[in-house]
């Protein structure tokens, strides 16, 4: 063992708004070190509700998911807010970078956050991601200064800066161009087949999606390809 990166064991979700309804129904899958993974299903599947359970963000579900082999049960607030600051990469549909700060201020906050390196550390780990990332040059520049598409590669490089087990991506490229996304794709896979980075990624993109190592298909709050 040693490689199961992150665990689902019969998840079930409900909504009780204002009827009870089952938007979760038994999903089970684990996820192995240096995958590329994608969760794809129509609109109202359910693949947002399940990444926010992922990523720890919301813990009222049935079932058990485990991060790196811990089940992430009966865990206060604050413990499951440090696994995600440490184990989790987030890249989402909209970057959420502080306009007025940098790029590099940008990249660094997470591991600032982390509480673990010297502050020169920090802004050399920053600046090793954006070079890697090929941007950088954007470092001094305000985040609002920036493209759309440099903005997701500023995401990235975010997400990498406290080297996280899992990357997890919601829509990452739906707010960009065919080029942009095309970007996109090349550097997850990069990381992954260079760096061996896992990454799970919910996307409505059929040709993201069929370009990564392995697809979860959902259909109607159940997985119907695993
Ligand atoms: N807070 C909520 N209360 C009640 N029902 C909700 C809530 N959030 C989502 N739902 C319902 O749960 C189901 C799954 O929604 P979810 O957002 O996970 O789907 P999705 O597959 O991510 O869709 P999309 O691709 O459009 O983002 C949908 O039927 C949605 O209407």
């Amino acid at each position: 063992m040693g490689d199961i990166i992150l665990e689902a064991r019969s998840i079930n979700k409900y909504f009780r708004d204002p009827v009870t309804v089952k938007v979760l129904k038994d999903i089970n899958f684990i996820i192995k070190k240096g995958e590329f993974v994608s969760v794809t299903g129509k609109s109202g599947c359910g693949k947002s509700t399940l990444l926010y359970i992922l990523s720890t963000m919301d813990t009222d579900y049935e079932g058990e998911l485990l991060i790196d082999e811990e089940s992430m049960i009966h865990r206060t607030e604050p413990e499951l807010a440090a696994v995600r600051n440490e184990k989790i990469g987030f890249v989402f549909q909209f970057h959420y970078l502080l306009n007025e700060f940098t790029v590099l201020h940008n990249v660094m906050l997470p591991a600032l956050k982390l509480n673990k390196y010297r502050h020169d550390e920090v802004e050399h780990r920053a600046l090793v991601r954006l070079k890697m990332l090929g941007i950088e040059h954007l470092a001094g520049k305000r985040a609002n200064r920036v493209s759309g598409g440099e903005k997701q590669r500023v995401a990235i490089a975010r997400a990498l800066i406290n080297d996280p087990d899992i990357i997890m991506g919601d829509e990452p490229t739906g707010n960009l161009d065919k080029k942009n996304s095309e970007m996109v794709f090349d550097i997850f896979k990069r990381l992954a087949e260079e760096f061996d980075q896992t990454l799970l990624i919910v996307t409505h993109d059929q040709s993201f999606a069929e370009k990564t190592h392995r697809v979860i298909e959902m259909e109607d709050g159940k997985i119907t390809k695993f």
